[in-house]
């Protein structure tokens, strides 16, 4: 049911700040799959940010729907301007999050999912703190990796190649992060998604109108009958 996922019950009894979900992995992991399934069902309550990038539309991307796919000098000049939160060069190619949608997200108390590199989500963290939460999506095998890229069929093979070069030091990353889930069947995946999401909200820290909910249970126990 949506609303009890996100505006109703716990929340609105209580109030809450906002999240920022971060998932990261090696190429072909599954972070786009499960970043879009969460993303798109409603339910959820979660934004998804859309990266600009320098690297070229694959074939099923739509631009402005999966990135916003800009040139070096287009991409230089919203660094210069201030308007990326974070940035990174991943596989020979730029990536930013745009500052201004997430400001707006945020301020409105709405949570969002960012699916970025452990460089962008190490700049995310050291700005927005608590308020981040970060998952690390593994391979269940090496193998099981290449064959997801090549079954992906959107890179050339140099392009998997280099993607598979850059895995092992992605790989690595993992204890970076909050979470960690192993990719293998996609919905127990999702499901363990869903379950951090939720265990997230309900955290004490995050639930800022708690006192004034607690005050009034405590009112309410102290009139008579
Ligand atoms: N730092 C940062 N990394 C990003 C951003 N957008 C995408 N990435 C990362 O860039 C890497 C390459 O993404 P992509 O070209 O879509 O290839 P894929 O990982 O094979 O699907 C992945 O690790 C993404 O998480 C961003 O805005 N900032
Ligand atoms: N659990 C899974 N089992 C089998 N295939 C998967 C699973 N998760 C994702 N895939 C597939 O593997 C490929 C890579 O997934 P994708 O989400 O694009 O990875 P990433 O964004 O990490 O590069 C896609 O073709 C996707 O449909």
């Amino acid at each position: 049911m949506t609303e009890g996922r996100t505006e109703g019950g716990q929340d609105a009894r209580a109030g809450r700040r906002g999240l920022i979900l971060i998932l990261s992995s090696p190429s072909g992991a599954g972070k786009t799959t499960l970043t879009r399934a969460i993303a798109t069902d409603g339910g959820w309550g979660l934004d998804l940010s859309i990266s600009v990038t320098t690297r070229a539309r694959r074939p099923s991307e739509i631009d402005g729907r999966h990135y916003r796919f800009i040139d070096r000098e287009a991409f230089e000049d919203l660094r210069a301007r201030d308007d990326l939160l974070e940035w990174a060069e991943v596989h020979g190619n730029f990536y930013g999050t745009p500052r201004r949608p997430v400001e707006k997200t945020l301020a409105q108390g709405r949570d969002m999912i960012f699916d970025i590199d452990y460089q962008g989500t190490r700049q995310v963290r050291q700005r927005l703190q608590e308020d981040v939460v970060t998952v690390f999506i593994l391979p269940p095998s090496f193998s099981e990796l290449r064959q997801r890229l090549e079954r992906r069929a959107e890179d050339s093979p140099e392009t998997i190649e280099r993607r598979l070069a850059n895995a092992r030091n992605e790989m690595q990353r993992w204890s970076e992060y909050d979470y960690v889930i192993v990719n293998d069947d996609l919905d127990e995946s999702f499901r363990s998604l869903q379950a951090i999401l939720t265990a997230e909200r309900l955290k004490r820290s995050r639930r800022t109108g708690l006192p004034a909910f607690v005050d009034g249970l405590l009112a309410e126990a102290g009139r008579p009958g």
